[in-house]
């Protein structure tokens, strides 16, 4: 049995936003960038406290971040720029009182040099590994995973880029890696989007029931 969170991303549909809050997700992203197919326009039903609402930017100011994060209620925000450490540091500062996650996003290609982790320490509650692709982000590609085995933080990591149905086994299996090598705090959460949509924005309930599922599942 795997314990890995689950992150829906990219919601903007409200009657698509209620049927995803019955699968019960950890985390469901809304997407604050204008250039997304899955930019939030519409009105954000009231969902669960359960279900921590995760704001995605790129490159956004504070102000503007702190603006959303109030309109929305938002329990998370996603960073899925090119934020500096100062700038999370910065954020962080002004969300010392709330109750508030903050993920920072890293890209990878072929390769990741992890060095570049350590000016971010602190600044972050997770870090996310998506895909470096033409858009940034939902991209709807994997990278190589076997990189992530040279993790050295202590930060636990959001595992993200073109997850969709057929990944679960490998998911389990990466899982089970970092469980026998006792590292299982450091896979915290599985982050999927565009591989579960018959539309931009409008998710597949019944392929998500069936990832979350066979995550559930004791078979590798
Ligand atoms: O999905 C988008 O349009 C998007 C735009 C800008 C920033 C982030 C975006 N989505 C994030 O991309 C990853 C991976 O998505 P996919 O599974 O490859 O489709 C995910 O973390 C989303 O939060």
């Amino acid at each position: 049995m795997t314990n890995i969170k689950l992150k829906v991303c990219g919601m903007c549909q409200p009657e698509n936003i209620r049927e995803i809050v019955q699968l019960q997700p950890d985390y469901m992203g809304l997407i604050f960038f204008k250039k997304s197919s899955r930019f939030v326009k519409a009105e954000i039903p009231e969902i669960s406290s359960e279900v921590k609402k995760t704001g995605v930017f790129v490159n956004a100011s504070i102000d503007f971040i702190l603006k959303k994060l109030e309109k929305y209620q938002l329990q998370a925000i996603q960073l899925h720029g090119e934020e500096s450490a100062e700038f999370c540091r910065g954020l962080r500062q002004k969300l010392k009182d709330k109750n508030i996650e903050i993920i920072k996003v890293f890209s990878v290609k072929e390769e990741f040099n992890f060095d570049v982790l350590e000016q971010y320490e602190g600044t972050a509650d997770y870090f996310l590994f998506d895909t470096k692709g033409k858009n940034k982000g939902g991209n709807g590609i994997t990278f190589n995973w076997e990189v992530l085995k040279n993790y050295p933080s202590t930060t636990p990591f959001f595992l993200s880029g073109g997850i969709g149905i057929e990944e679960a086994k490998e998911i389990k299996e990466l899982v089970q890696w970092f469980q026998q090598n006792k590292k299982e705090q450091l896979l915290y959460a599985v982050d999927v989007n565009s591989r579960f949509e018959d539309a931009p924005g409008l998710k597949n309930i019944e392929k998500l029931q069936l990832f979350k599922d066979s995550l559930a599942k004791n078979n590798y």
